[in-house]
C-alpha cells in the first residue's frame, strides 16, 4: 500500500459502511506534526488526547498515531513537500489530524493544506466559534458568539486556476477575454495576474447539505448563506440561489427560507410574509437566510445572537473564520475538520497557521488544535474523551493558567508555556 511509509502493526482501520463510521478500539490515526509552532502544539496536544482516552476508557480503547509528513519535514526528508504516501495514509484510514502548514506568498508551492482538502475531496470545511468563559475578549459580549461556519472546501478561488502578470499563459487568457468573450473592463491588460473563481451548484448543495444536516442534528435555529452575490453574481449569487433551492427542494418539511419568504412577500404582502416566518419558527422549522458578506462581518460584531450555523464559500470562510476567532478571544482556541461527510473521510487541524515568529519556543496555545481533536473524538464518537477535555480547559481558563496570548490580556493570570498548558489540562480532566 505505501512506497516508503510502514503503517503501524498494532491498531485498525477505521470503516465506513453505509454511511457509518465503524471505529475500532484500537483506531490507527495518521497525523501530520506541521511547520512552525506545529511539532510544539502537537506534543502537547498529543499528551492530551491520550490521557483523556486514558481517562475515559480505562485501556479499553487506544489510539495507535502514524505520523505521515507533509511540509518542510517532508522536504527535508524526503524531497517532497507532500509525499504520495501520506496521501494514501489519509485515504486509507480515514480520519487523520494535522498541525499547520506553511504557505510562501506570491509565489512558490501552492498551499499543501488546500492540496489536502482537495487531493481528498474534503468538502466542508467545518469551523465551530463558541466561548469559554474567562477568555479576553475585545468584544463586550463574547458569550453570545455561538455560529458554526460550514466553509466550502474545494472549488472558489483555492482552486488555484491563477496566471501570474506577463506570462504566456496570462496573455493569451487576457485576449481570449477581451476578444472572444468581450471583457472590456479588464483596467491594466499588460500589467494583469488572472485569478479564476469556478463555484459549482453540485459544490454548492452537498454543502448546503452538510450544513443544513448539522443544523438539524443539533437542534440549531437557523442557517445563513453568506456570500457577495451583489458583485459576483454567477459565483456567490448562485451559490445564494441554489443554496436556497436545495434547502426547499430536499427539506421541504423542516425548513423556511427567506426566498419563501419574499415569494409571500410579493404575491401576499409583508404581514402574510411575517406570519408565515412566525408560524414557521413555532413550528421548530429552520430559518433558511442569507446576507452580504460585508454586511455579515459588522453585524456578527453587532448582533452575533441573530447567526448561528453559517454556509459560505471559501474565501468568505477564511475571512469570517479568523474573525470570528478573534471575537472569542482568538485563534489560539479556534478548531476545524475538513470533512467528505459521504467518504466518511476527515482531517482536523486548527483554523491558525504556522505562527512561524514562535517556533520552537514551547510558547503559543495548542488550545485550537487541542479543541480539533476533541471534534476527532466526537466524530468517531468518543464523546466521553472529548467532554472530558473540554471541561479539563473550561477549568484551566477558570484557574487563569493560559498560554501568553490570553495571560496578556487577563489580570491575574499565570502564563504558562505551551507545553505545561497541556499539562495543566491532564491535571483538570
Ligand atoms: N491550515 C493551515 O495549516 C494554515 C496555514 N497557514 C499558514 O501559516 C503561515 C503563517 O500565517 P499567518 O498569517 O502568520 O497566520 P498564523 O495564524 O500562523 O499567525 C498569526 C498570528 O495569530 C496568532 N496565533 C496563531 N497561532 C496561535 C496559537 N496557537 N496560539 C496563540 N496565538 C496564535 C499569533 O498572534 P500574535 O502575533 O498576536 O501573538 C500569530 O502571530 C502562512 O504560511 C500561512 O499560509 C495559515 C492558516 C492556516
Ligand atoms: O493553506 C494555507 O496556508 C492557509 C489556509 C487558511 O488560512 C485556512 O484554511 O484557514
Ligand atoms: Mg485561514
Amino acid at each position: 500500500m505505501f512506497e516508503k511509509y510502514t503503517a503501524p502493526t498494532a491498531g485498525e482501520k477505521i470503516t465506513i459502511e453505509n454511511g457509518k463510521l465503524n471505529v475500532p478500539n484500537n483506531p490507527i490515526i495518521p497525523f501530520i506534526e506541521g511547520d512552525g509552532t506545529g511539532p510544539d502544539i502537537w506534543n502537547a496536544s498529543v499528551r492530551v488526547f491520550e490521557a483523556a482516552v486514558e481517562k475515559a476508557y480505562k485501556g479499553d480503547k487506544k489510539i495507535e498515531w502514524f505520523e505521515v509528513l507533509a511540509g518542510e519535514k517532508a522536504f527535508n526528508q524526503t524531497g517532497e513537500w507532500l509525499p504520495n504516501d501520506t496521501l494514501t495514509a489519509f485515504r486509507e484510514f480515514l480520519v487523520g489530524i494535522k498541525g499547520p502548514l506553511t504557505t510562501p506568498v506570491g509565489g512558490g508551492i501552492r498551499s499543501l493544506n488546500v492540496a489536502l482538502r482537495q487531493e481528498l475531496d474534503l468538502f466542508a470545511c467545518v469551523r465551530p466559534v463558541r466561548y469559554f468563559n474567562g477568555v479576553p475578549s475585545p468584544v463586550k459580549h463574547p458569550e453570545l458568539v455561538d455560529m458554526v461556519i460550514f466553509r466550502e472546501n474545494s472549488e472558489d478561488i483555492y482552486a488555484g486556476i491563477e496566471y501570474a502578470e506577463g506570462t504566456d499563459e496570462v496573455k493569451k487568457l487576457i485576449s481570449f477575454l477581451r476578444e472572444e468573450m468581450g471583457a472590456k473592463k479588464i483596467r491594466f491588460p499588460e500589467t494583469s495576474g488572472i485569478g479564476i473563481k469556478p463555484v459549482s451548484k453540485e459544490g454548492t448543495e452537498r454543502l448546503v447539505r452538510a450544513a443544513l444536516d448539522y443544523t438539524i442534528q443539533q437542534n440549531r435555529k437557523s442557517l445563513t448563506l453568506v456570500h457577495k452575490g451583489n458583485i459576483m453574481k454567477f459565483t456567490e449569487g448562485a451559490f445564494k440561489n441554489w443554496g436556497y433551492e436545495v434547502a426547499e427542494r430536499e427539506y421541504a418539511d423542516k425548513v423556511f427560507t427567506w426566498a419563501q419568504y419574499d415569494r409571500i412577500k410579493d404575491a401576499e404582502g409583508t404581514a402574510a410574509a411575517n406570519q408565515a416566518q412566525a408560524d414557521a419558527e413555532a413550528a421548530g422549522k429552520i430559518i433558511v437566510k442569507d446576507v452580504i458578506a460585508d454586511a455579515f462581518l459588522q453585524q456578527i460584531l453587532t448582533r452575533p445572537a441573530e447567526y448561528d450555523v453559517i454556509a459560505t464559500l471559501n474565501l468568505n470562510g477564511d475571512y469570517i473564520s479568523d474573525a470570528l476567532a478573534a471575537q472569542v478571544g482568538g485563534i489560539g482556541i479556534a478548531p476545524g475538520a475538513n470533512i467528505n461527510y459521504v467518504t466518511g473521510h476527515a482531517v482536523f487541524e486548527a483554523t491558525h497557521g504556522t505562527a512561524p515568529k514562535y517556533a520552537g519556543l514551547d510558547k503559543v496555545n495548542p488550545g485550537s488544535v487541542i479543541l480539533s481533536g476533541v471534534m476527532m473524538f466526537e466524530f468517531l464518537g468518543w464523546q466521553e474523551a472529548a467532554d472530558l477535555i473540554v471541561n479539563a480547559l473550561e477549568k484551566a481558563i477558570d484557574q487563569k493558567t493560559v498560554t501568553y496570548d490570553f495571560a496578556r490580556l487577563m489580570e491575574g493570570a499565570t502564563e504558562v508555556k505551551c507545553s505545561e498548558f497541556a499539562d495543566a489540562l491532564i491535571k483538570n480532566l
